[in-house]
């Protein structure tokens, strides 16, 4: 019901096409079915001498023509008349696949639309989560399956319908108990249809569920080509990936195994149906229980009917993968999005920040942020320390609102983080991740891509304060260099940079380096930081390293562990303590030591 309801929802708009359709193949169906009435009435009471069994009105129109000797006479006219509705059955059918072509079409988009649209609203969260080659198969397979339906397959059941209510109607005029024996079968057949397509519904699901279950692992393995070379395990990626192709392979011909099953004694029902109607009939109208003609409808409508019931079967199946997909869709769908609030609070941003008591958790019961309290001046930098998975970008994405905290306050400028427009904080708070993803686009439009740049000398500041200028003169197309696939191929360092250069040519009040200065040199690392603190004096910055440079000439360092603050002040009050502070400092200058030593 839910499904149907989002259906008809994606079909607003679109349903005066539909309804159209379905009349055109409803006209097309009752053309389809005169012709073997107007042979019935020439064997039978034209060149036979039954007497005319047709209604008044066709009965008149004949006279217009002559009696029953000139009519012999004049066959071509019941010819004609037979071409003539094929002429509009062809018409019929014609509109009906045109009109529900562009329906179809109108409403994938539609879908489209909405799928889209809900998935850049969904929150941080999802997109750390999802699977995204299952995310794409729904987007682009699963829709397709809709859309097939909804141009073929849904006016054939109208068709279907059509076709079941006008033959009936008419071979109950003509005989009750030759249509008894004419739709004996059909019941079962139908009931055979509507069962296996209760059968296969799971089976095309768990060939869906395999198809995307190897589109991830082709996707995982070609986005982590790099690795799968780098440590040579090609062969446990073959291995992985031929283990999925199995599993796909395996069900895909359980399913081709269960329609050969149904086309065959489909088939075979159908046979004993027209053999029923064969033997009966003839019998009957040796006996001259029937009519010739009468007869020769029923041979014929017995074919048009069959067609379309088996028919049933293939549509239902067909509804049964349409309705799957749309489920699958629906589930995106149902994900709630980020909520907006309604209050739109945008207060000016400058920085100063307070952290009070905050615990924050993905799972609420299992923080991993616990009771941390400090607080940072405006144009003051914030360095990170901790250990792995201490909770350092959990930290940092609090401060985008990516996140929200359960217990305790954020204030920033005296004003409660989440009493702030999400969208707002956002164009307040820069954040560089750790592995910074470049659009296929040129490294102009990759640096602009946040705001609409009115001067190119904007573009050269920002690529110059991140240090990557140099490196993008020097490619030939300079700052036009395509990045990405056919483009040029850029150093993780070099990647790194351009996010940088992409954070700070908005002169964000808050920036945030997660990580993101991890790939660079210490000397171009310490110029950037140089820069930054010349160009964007007033920013508040927060950066995550375990660069003892970095961290020394910070502000402020929180120490992490294990999702607690168990060190914060400035270099020279850490050095004095003992702790993680102190560890990495003394390795780390001792290395260097040692590093200068040798080269010197
Ligand atoms: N989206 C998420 N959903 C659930 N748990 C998460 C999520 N992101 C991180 N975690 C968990 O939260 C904890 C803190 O992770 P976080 O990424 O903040 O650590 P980190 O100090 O930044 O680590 P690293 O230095 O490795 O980047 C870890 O136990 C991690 O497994």
């Amino acid at each position: 019901m839910k499904r149907l309801k989002l259906l008809l929802s994606f079909m607003k708009g679109n349903r005066l096409l539909y309804i159209g359709s379905i009349i055109s193949i409803g006209l097309a169906t009752l053309f389809s079915i005169l012709s073997p009435l107007v042979l019935r009435l020439t064997v039978d009471s034209i060149i036979g001498d039954e007497p005319f069994d047709v209604p008044n009105w066709v009965s008149t129109l004949l006279s217009y023509i002559g009696n029953r000797d000139d009519l012999a006479q004049k066959l071509w006219v019941f010819g004609l008349a037979i071409v003539v509705f094929t002429l509009f059955r062809g018409l019929f059918l014609y509109y009906k696949g045109k009109w529900s072509a562009i329906a179809s079409e109108s409403i994938a988009k539609n879908i489209r639309e909405r799928l889209y649209d809900h998935i850049q609203h969904l929150p941080y969260d999802y997109h750390v989560k999802v699977d995204t080659g299952d995310l794409l198969q729904r987007c682009t397979s699963d829709l397709e399956t809709i859309r097939r339906f909804l141009a073929v397959q849904f006016v054939e059941i109208g068709r279907a319908l059509f076709m079941l209510g006008f033959v009936t109607t008419v071979m109950v005029s003509l005989d009750i108990r030759m249509t008894l024996v004419a739709m004996a079968v059909i019941p079962i057949i139908f009931a055979f249809a509507v069962i296996f397509f209760m059968k296969v519904k799971r089976a095309f699901q768990l060939s869906d569920e395999a198809e995307a279950s190897m589109s991830t692992v082709l996707q995982e393995n070609l986005s982590g080509v790099r690795v799968v070379k780098a440590f040579g395990r090609q062969k446990y990626e073959i291995e992985k990936f031929d283990k999925k192709n199995r599993e796909y392979r395996d069900l895909t011909y359980r399913l081709i195994r269960l329609l050969a099953a149904y086309w065959s004694s489909s088939d075979f029902i159908c046979l004993l149906q027209i053999a029923a109607v064969l033997v009966v009939g003839v019998y009957w109208a040796s006996i001259g229980r029937i009519t010739l003609g009468t007869l020769l409808v029923f041979i014929t409508y017995e074919g048009m009917l069959l067609w379309p019931v088996r028919q049933m079967g293939r549509i239902l199946t067909d509804m049964g993968k349409a309705l799957v997909s749309l489920e699958r869709i629906q589930q995106i769908l149902d994900e709630p999005i980020e909520k907006h609030e309604k209050h739109e609070n945008k207060p000016e941003i400058k920085g100063n920040l307070e952290f009070k008591n905050v615990y924050f958790g993905y799972d609420k019961d299992s923080p991993v942020l616990k009771n941390i309290t400090f607080k940072v001046e405006k144009g003051q930098t914030v360095a990170i320390l901790g250990k792995t998975g201490s909770g350092k970008s959990s930290l940092v994405h609090l401060l985008a609102r990516l996140y929200d905290y359960q217990r305790g306050s954020i204030k920033i400028d005296g004003v409660e983080l989440k009493n702030i427009d999400k969208k707002w904080i956002r164009q307040n708070v820069g954040l560089v991740l750790q592995e910074p993803f470049l659009y296929s686009k040129t490294l102009r439009e990759n640096i602009a891509i946040s705001k609409p740049i009115d001067k190119e000398s904007e573009v050269i500041e920002a690529a110059k304060a991140a240090a990557i200028h140099d490196s993008i003169l020097e490619f030939e197309k300079g700052y036009n260099t395509p990045v990405g696939e056919r483009g040029v191929t850029l150093s993780g360092g070099q990647k790194q940079r351009i996010a940088i250069a992409r954070t700070i040519i908005n002169n964000y009040p808050i920036l945030i380096f997660d990580d993101s200065l991890s790939a660079v040199d210490t000397e171009t690392d310490s110029k950037i930081r140089r820069t930054l603190k010349e160009r964007n004096k007033d920013a508040t910055t927060f950066i995550i390293s375990h660069r003892v440079s970095t961290l020394a000439e910070a502000d402020l360092i929180l120490v992490l562990d294990k999702g607690r603050l168990v060190q914060k002040g400035t270099h020279d009050e850490l050095i004095e303590q003992d702790g993680l502070y102190r560890n990495i400092w003394t390795i780390q200058s001792s290395l260097e030591k040692d590093y200068k030593y040798k080269i010197s």
